[in-house]
């Protein structure tokens, strides 16, 4: 499909709230502006929902909940649904890819590559996995225990702007497949996508109410989504202060919750690793998703003896990297969400350098590109691990570069810090690839590859970047309520 089609294809509709399968003005009748990230200019206006619009769609989801035509449906239709839920993101991938540009930045060789495919793929993985849970079942003597598990409720759905259809469709599908109803909140820079799902539902033949879309500021309809009492799950994919926050709210209820936060993940280069399969990784690391992507490699640690040929290297292939117009084919970085938040990626550079870091490339916004929030791949050198920039998730085209002598040093390095989401190791020892990925206090470890996902694995952080883990069992453990029955024959 050519450019011109798919943009005319992609139409930038006004966004509404989606409630009880229609959408709907917010009640206050406010709209807000979503802007295009490449350009600054307005792409739509989009429905400003408040508590009031949150409390509608919570009890729009709990009136459906109780009335069992989901959450009782058997398996095998509810999993139909699905799956045509899942075709239909695919059907409509240059669509949505291209939307999801749009509002991001990023460009459109991923969104349409890898964004809306995945989300296709989270629809059907979970739809397919439930058909094939397996119970547990005991005998003891005369005695029969066995646990079922029963959906959990209304389970509401919170999203950042840095993957917004991926990881919105990678918790929705395991909520709507383990029997729940949703409340999705969107966040206010990238809207778009997740209101499309709407539309994808009700052609599927979702029930009316089962899936619900609030788009609003998270003061007001995120904290009416964590303290709700008919809420029963609350997944929160987010800055960790934000995971606080939403941790609060939700005790007032004890609303079980799951947490997908920070990150400042140690990318650990080894002397013995395959210096260009390790410059490739890192590169993708970090500068993927123009660095916004809570898994990147963003503290890049380089053994001494291999750290200015690395270096160099690792240089060398930033300057080839294509910064430009997000729906380009060709692009291989887009814009940052947001100016303010270029300024702040800006800001953290300028501090690493008054700490004494050095510039290797990059450092600000690119010169021809100035309506958009363009931002230069950023190489910063020398860091010392105490450093805010090393400590702080920058959460841009910006990794730190930090020298290590010994094995046991690159540990202790990427130990301290108050995230532990992920890790990545290069080296041709497998044997230090296992010892480094065991003492490296991180929920996802990888070994000469990174991001590579297989979703039946558990996915999560530990300290600051998060709580829990989705993925395959994990989910449906989370967005189900576990009834031991015990039975005396
Ligand atoms: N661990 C993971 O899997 C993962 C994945 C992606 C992003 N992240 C993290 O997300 C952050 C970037 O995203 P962001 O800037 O959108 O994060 P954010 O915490 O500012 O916002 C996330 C969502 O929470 C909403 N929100 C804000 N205040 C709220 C409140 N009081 N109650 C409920 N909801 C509220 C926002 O509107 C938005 O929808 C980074 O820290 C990144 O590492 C983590
Ligand atoms: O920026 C964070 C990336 C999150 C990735 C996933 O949730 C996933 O791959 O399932």
């Amino acid at each position: 499909m050519s450019r011109e089609t798919i943009a005319e294809q992609s139409k930038v509709k006004d966004a509404k709230l989606f409630i009880d399968g229609e959408y709907v003005e917010s009640l206050s009748g406010q709209t807000f502006d979503t802007l295009n990230p490449a350009t600054n200019l307005k792409l739509a206006s989009v429905a400003k929902g408040n508590e009031a619009d949150a409390k509608r769609a919570i009890e729009s989801a709990q009136r459906t909940f109780e009335s069992g035509i989901w959450s009782r449906m058997p398996i095998e239709q509810r999993s139909a649904v699905l799956c045509k839920m899942s075709d239909l993101i695919m059907d409509r991938v240059d669509e949505l890819g291209f939307l999801e540009t749009l509002d991001v930045g990023k460009p459109v060789k991923e969104s349409r590559g890898f964004d809306i495919p995945r989300a296709a793929q989270n629809f059907r993985f979970f739809a397919e996995m439930a058909k094939y849970m397996v119970h547990e079942h005991y005998d003891k003597h005369n005695i029969m225990s066995y646990a079922k598990y029963a959906p959990a409720g209304v389970t509401s759905l919170i999203i950042p702007w840095n993957l917004p259809f991926m990881q919105l469709t990678w918790k929705a599908s395991a909520a709507l497949a383990s029997g729940n109803t949703v409340v999705i909140k969107p966040a206010s820079y990238t809207p778009l996508s997740a209101v499309m799902l709407g539309e994808i539902a009700n052609k599927a033949g979702l029930p009316p109410g089962v899936l619900n879309i609030i788009t609003g500021p998270g003061s007001t309809v995120g904290t009416a989504m964590t303290n709700h009492k008919h809420v029963r799950r609350i997944s929160f994919v987010g800055e960790s202060n934000t995971g606080k926050t939403v941790m609060k709210n939700a005790s007032e209820n004890l609303i079980p919750v799951s947490l997908e936060l920070g990150g400042k993940s140690a990318n650990i280069v080894f002397e013995d690793a395959d210096l260009d399969e390790a410059v490739k990784g890192s590169i993708d690391a970090i500068y993927r998703n123009q660095g916004e992507i809570c898994l990147a490699g963003s503290r890049l640690l380089v053994q001494e003896s291999i750290y200015d040929q690395f270096l160099d290297k690792f240089t060398e292939a930033v300057r080839n990297i294509q910064v430009g117009e997000p729906t380009n084919e060709n692009t291989d970085m887009g814009a940052l969400v947001s100016k303010s938040h270029l300024e702040t990626v800006d800001q953290y550079v300028q501090i690493g350098l008054s700490e004494g870091a050095k510039l290797a490339y990059g450092g600000k916004r690119v010169a021809g590109l100035k309506n958009g929030n363009f931002y230069e791949p950023t190489v910063l050198y020398d860091v010392d691990n105490k450093m805010r920039v090393a400590q702080e998730e920058i959460f841009g085209p910006v990794p730190v570069v930090i020298p290590f002598k010994t094995e046991e040093d690159a540990i202790r390095i990427a130990n301290d810090s108050i995230y532990g989401l992920a890790g990545v190791v290069w080296t041709n020892d497998l044997r230090r690839g296992q010892r480094v990925s065991s003492e490296v206090n991180a929920g996802l470890l990888w070994i000469n590859c990174w991001y590579i996902r297989d979703l039946r694995t558990p996915f999560g952080g530990a300290k600051a970047s998060g709580i829990g883990r989705e993925g395959g069992r994990h989910s449906f453990e989370f967005y189900t309520e576990a009834k031991t029955v015990t039975m005396k024959l």
